[in-house]
């Protein structure tokens, strides 16, 4: 059992401490949001996370787990302090590291103990040679202080099982102290340790992210040409998945990616490229071909109606996929607005977003449009005469065909998520536009 801290209470930070202490080590979790401490003192969690809160109030009661604002208490002995605050893109492109930096230097003046400080957070290649060097710098007592990087891999909305049953634990360390206090913290986990230098480390991390997120550009790109050619990539997709050099994972075609993470880490790699005098192509198309494909739907619809002036439009999910509450660069916020410019009158549902998109538009006017809230996808669908689906929540795959032409003004359906078998939607006589798909219409 090791005392351990954790820096930031968000996905990563407040997932990678509950975790370490249902694996019987004492963990203080550190946040600078005083409200949010209170309440994760009581159990509740920031975040909507399947199984956080019960493993949470678990390891309360335990006595292993504790949630504070008072970082140099909680760092003070420390054998290791996990750090897993944001690095949220700049307008550049660049990974934004003041948050990390800060916790850097209040590791120094409050570490009384040798201690490891293990980057959790998502820091490009380099970065943990220079917070070693701006802790060691700032150190107000003699002690040993080291940094490993240990990138998390976590997804959202499976946070808890992504932790618990992982891969891989990938540890980037440069001495034999760090790579076994490192290992030794993660012996009870019993999953496969890859340990490297802490360059290649940070690499792994970014590397795999921006490989998926070429896999899903890839895919678009090819669901727009089969859109040209009369192919379906549905089922392009499924004969390429047969093959396990390409795998049966993150195929699908769709309105792109969003989330808190492929977005920046491909800006923030490519910009790291340039910045060795290297052309990474392949991130810039993949960022390309994103920032395209994020407004598809809407492109669609506009040449189909023309005009949006005062039409219903149900908006069906706001997150950027299922299982979050997150909507950080969700497709749905680049779409609504260009709607609601239009005057559209909007009746948007998600079963777990709508208080988070309410922050970005309230319910009421806005410009010519208008947008109202509502409790099922079947309210947001009476009367409607288009519809738009953003997010592939399971409430939302099971509104059946004969919904949509039961309940809509016009059966017109734009599908982000290609969540329909064409035929069904066909037989129901809805007029049915997916991605990389032929249209059906009855
Ligand atoms: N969200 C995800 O699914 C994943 C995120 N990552 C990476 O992990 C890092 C964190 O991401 P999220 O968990 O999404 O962040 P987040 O934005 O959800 O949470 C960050 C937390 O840090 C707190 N904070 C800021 N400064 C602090 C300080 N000085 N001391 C203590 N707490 C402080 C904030 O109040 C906030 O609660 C990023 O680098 C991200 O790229 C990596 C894998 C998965
Ligand atoms: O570094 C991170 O933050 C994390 O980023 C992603 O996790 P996450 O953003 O939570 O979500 P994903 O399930 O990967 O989905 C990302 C986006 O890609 C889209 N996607 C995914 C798969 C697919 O086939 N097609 C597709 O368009 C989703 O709709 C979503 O908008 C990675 O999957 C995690 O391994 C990584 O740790």
């Amino acid at each position: 059992m090791k005392n351990l801290a954790v820096a930031g209470t968000g996905y990563v930070g407040l997932v990678t401490g509950v975790c370490m202490a249902e694996n019987g080590h004492n963990v203080t979790c550190v946040d600078i949001d005083e409200q949010k401490v209170k309440n994760m003192r009581e159990g509740i969690s920031p975040i909507y996370e399947a199984g956080l809160e019960e493993l949470m109030s678990k390891n309360i009661a335990a006595g292993r787990l504790h949630f504070t604002t008072d970082y140099q208490v909680a760092y003070k002995e420390a054998d290791a302090v996990f750090i897993g605050v944001g690095t949220p893109e700049k307008e550049d492109g660049s990974a934004n590291l003041q948050y990390v930096e800060t916790v850097a230097k209040q590791i120094a003046e409050s570490v009384e103990n040798d201690c490891l400080v293990v980057v959790k957070s998502t820091v490009p290649i380099g970065t943990n040679d220079n917070l070693e060097k701006l802790i060691g710098d700032s150190l107000v007592h003699n002690v040993r202080v080291e940094v490993a990087s240990n990138p998390e891999f976590l997804a959202q909305g499976t946070a808890v099982r992504d932790t618990l049953e992982a891969a891989r634990i990938v540890i980037g360390t440069e001495s034999e102290w760090a790579e076994n206090l490192l290992t030794e913290i993660y012996t009870s986990f019993n999953l496969p340790i890859v340990s490297v230098n802490r360059r290649s480390a940070e690499m792994i991390k970014y590397a795999s992210n921006d490989f998926l997120a070429l896999k899903i550009s890839y895919m678009n790109d090819i669901a727009n040409l089969c859109e040209l050619v009369g192919a379906d990539i549905q089922d392009v997709a499924e004969g390429m998945s047969y093959d396990d050099r390409i795998g049966n994972k993150f195929l699908n075609a769709g309105i792109g990616y969003g989330g808190s993470c492929f977005p920046k880490d491909t800006s923030a790699l490519e910009f790291l490229a340039r910045q060795y005098g290297y052309d990474l192509r392949t991130m810039q198309a993949t960022i390309g071909i994103n920032n395209e494909q994020k407004l598809k739907l809407y492109e669609k619809a506009k040449q189909r109606l023309t005009s949006f002036e005062s039409l219903k439009i149900a908006v069906l999910g706001l997150t950027f996929k299922p299982g979050t509450d997150d909507l950080r660069e969700a497709p749905s916020l680049a779409n609504v607005p260009l709607l609601l410019e239009q005057g559209a009158d909007i009746y948007a549902y998600d079963p777990i977003g709508v208080e988070n998109f309410k922050q970005f538009y309230a319910e009421g006017s806005h410009g010519q449009g208008n947008i109202t809230y509502v409790d099922s996808p079947e309210n947001a669908l009476e009367g409607a005469a288009v519809c738009l689906i953003f997010t592939e929540w399971g409430e939302i795959r099971a509104v059946m065909p004969s919904q949509y032409k039961e309940l809509m003004q016009s059966p017109l359906v734009f599908d982000g998520r290609n969540i329909y078998d064409l035929q069904e939607m066909a037989d129901k006589g809805v007029e049915y536009h997916s991605i990389g798909r032929p249209t059906v219409k009855d």
